[in-house]
């Protein structure tokens, strides 16, 4: 029985493991972590993640042939094939800082597979890394060999989070880079693509070289993002000029050359990859000696920076220029629908912004524990080239500033203003008309995510803002300055 081990429980590693062992009965799935509370969870009724369908898989695996264990270099040692899905952050000092990928943890790793491993293994990093990790990776197992044979892939993942399940099940391609020039190099590819072929149609099952594999990940995400910058920046443009920017995207999407996907306006773009991943290729771009290259795609983190900026501009603006001592309900806080990832995501500018402008947040996300959102809004935000964009807010304040409830109508009564920051299904279907009944007057809508009905909740009395749609002709009178 093939053996395969994955060091890393996390986003990644629990729901790719899960798949691989529901897809492939005939293989025998560890998946180690260092963390503790981490694999405990995973061994319980209540998964260290929320992730759509990702119960029901974990449930008819495990136990079976499908484990998580803290064991982590006995399990190690015992695999055939070594996943490595750990942590890759920005590094927050050195050289580097604020851009370059932090492999201390992908670096312990591959020191502990060199240390532990009596026999040969095909390693394969599922990390997002920077281009050429493979080579170092290589040298550090090599240096440590005892007469033992270590491949090394590159089989970057393409899910997306809240809809990482359907993602693994049918993927658009996987991507499986190694060394195409060896016969070894070959032979692990094979048995990698082997695999997935028990449930990827052949033809998406890509095989290249290993730098093509780790290059075109972080290309992948700075296209995405930059597809969202580039509708987001519109986005400014059509509140100056009337257009409606959903209406921009629906016709330039329709160019089968575009494509009508990732164009959705919002407040900015989240989550644990985009800005991590742009910042590494900005550096390597640099490090490289391709500052024009390294500059273009800045920019798409900075247009990101600027449309959060805008958005709480626009809130303070409209209100007469003051919060101070107003309530303003932030409807969710999760980078996206879907999931209680709070990794990056906007709403954590947004609603240090509105603490700084001295608002009273109560905060309301569906999957999103209130330590949780207390620890994203107290912890120093690593600042890009952004000076004084977000300093962070005294825990104090945030103390005395925020509160979290359970439910939309709770953290709406008696509030200012609304901030939707998360387009979650629910708030599509809220009664509005009890909402606006309970709030002083004149009552405003933010909403970030274009999920409102603008119409409707004109009609029923709400001054509604909506990114890049016609402004409200209160709004116009009362010009945000970015
Ligand atoms: N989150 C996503 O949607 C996504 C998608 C594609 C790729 N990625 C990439 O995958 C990688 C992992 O991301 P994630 O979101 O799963 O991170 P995560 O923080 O959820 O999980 C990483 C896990 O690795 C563990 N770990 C770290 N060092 C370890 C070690 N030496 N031994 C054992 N365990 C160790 C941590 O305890 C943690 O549980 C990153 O490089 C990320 O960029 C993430
Ligand atoms: O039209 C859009 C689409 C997305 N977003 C926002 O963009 C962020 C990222 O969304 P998404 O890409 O759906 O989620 P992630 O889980 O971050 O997935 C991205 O990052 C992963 C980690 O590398 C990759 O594997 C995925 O392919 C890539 O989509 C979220 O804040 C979304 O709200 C928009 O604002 N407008």
């Amino acid at each position: 029985m093939v053996k395969i081990c994955c060091i890393g429980a996390g986003y990644v590693g629990g729901p790719t493991m899960a798949v691989i062992a529901l897809k492939c009965p005939s293989i025998n799935v560890a998946v180690v972590d260092i963390s503790v509370p981490r694999i405990t969870a995973w061994n319980s009724e209540t998964l260290p993640i929320y992730e759509p369908g990702l119960d029901e898989v974990v449930k008819k695996c495990r136990g079976k042939n499908l484990f998580f264990s803290n064991e982590v270099e006995k399990n190690v040692a015992e695999a055939d094939i070594v996943f490595v899905s750990v942590n890759t952050p920005t590094k927050t000092s050195g050289l580097g800082a604020g851009k370059a990928a932090d492999l201390t943890y992908w670096e312990s790793a591959a020191r502990m597979i060199a240390d532990v491993s009596k026999s040969s293994k095909i390693v394969v990093e599922k990390s997002t890394v920077p281009v050429k990790t493979a080579e170092a990776i290589e040298k550090i197992l090599t240096h440590n060999n005892k007469g033992i044979e270590f491949q090394i892939l590159s089989n970057p993942e393409f899910l997306a989070e809240g809809t990482a399940i359907t993602d693994l099940l049918n993927p658009d391609r996987v991507l499986i880079g190694g060394r195409e020039e060896t016969p070894g190099g070959l032979k692990a590819i094979q048995t990698l693509k082997d695999v997935y072929a028990h449930w990827v149609p052949e033809e998406r099952i890509l095989c290249t070289n290993l730098w093509s594999a780790e290059l075109s990940k972080l290309a992948a995400n700075a296209f995405l993002a930059q597809r969202i910058s580039s509708v987001n920046s519109m986005s400014a443009l059509c509140e100056a000029t009337g257009a409606n920017v959903s209406q921009v995207s629906y016709a330039v999407g329709k160019d089968s050359r575009i494509g009508p996907k990732f164009l959705n306006a919002s407040v900015g773009f989240g989550g644990s990859c985009f800005q991590k991943d742009i910042l590494n290729l900005v550096y390597i771009c640099e490090c490289n000696g391709l500052p024009e290259v390294a500059n273009y795609w800045k920019h798409v983190i900075k247009i990101n920076d600027y449309q959060k900026n805008r958005f709480v501009n626009r809130l303070v603006s409209s209100m007469f220029n003051t919060i101070s001592g107003k309530k303003i309900a932030i409807l969710g806080f999760s980078f996206k629908k879907d999931t209680g990832d709070t990794r990056e995501t906007p709403a954590i500018d947004v609603c240090r912004g509105l603490l700084l402008d001295r608002a009273q947040l109560i905060i309301y996300d569906p999957k999103v524990p209130e330590a949780q959102m207390m620890r994203d809004l107290s912890t120093p935000k690593f600042d890009w080239d952004q000076p004084g964009s977000t300093s962070p807010v005294s825990e104090d304040v945030i103390t005395k500033n925020v509160k979290v409830v359970h439910n939309a109508y709770e953290a709406t009564k008696d509030s200012h203003a609304i901030c939707i920051l998360t387009e979650w299904d629910e708030f599509k279907s809220l009664d509005y008309q009890k909402i606006y009944d309970n709030m002083p007057k004149p009552a405003y809508i933010f909403d970030g995510r274009n999920v409102v009905d603008v119409a409707k909740l004109r009609q029923i009395g709400f001054i509604v803002y909506s990114i890049g749609k016609p402004l409200d002709p209160w709004l116009k009178d009362m010009p945000a300055i970015a």
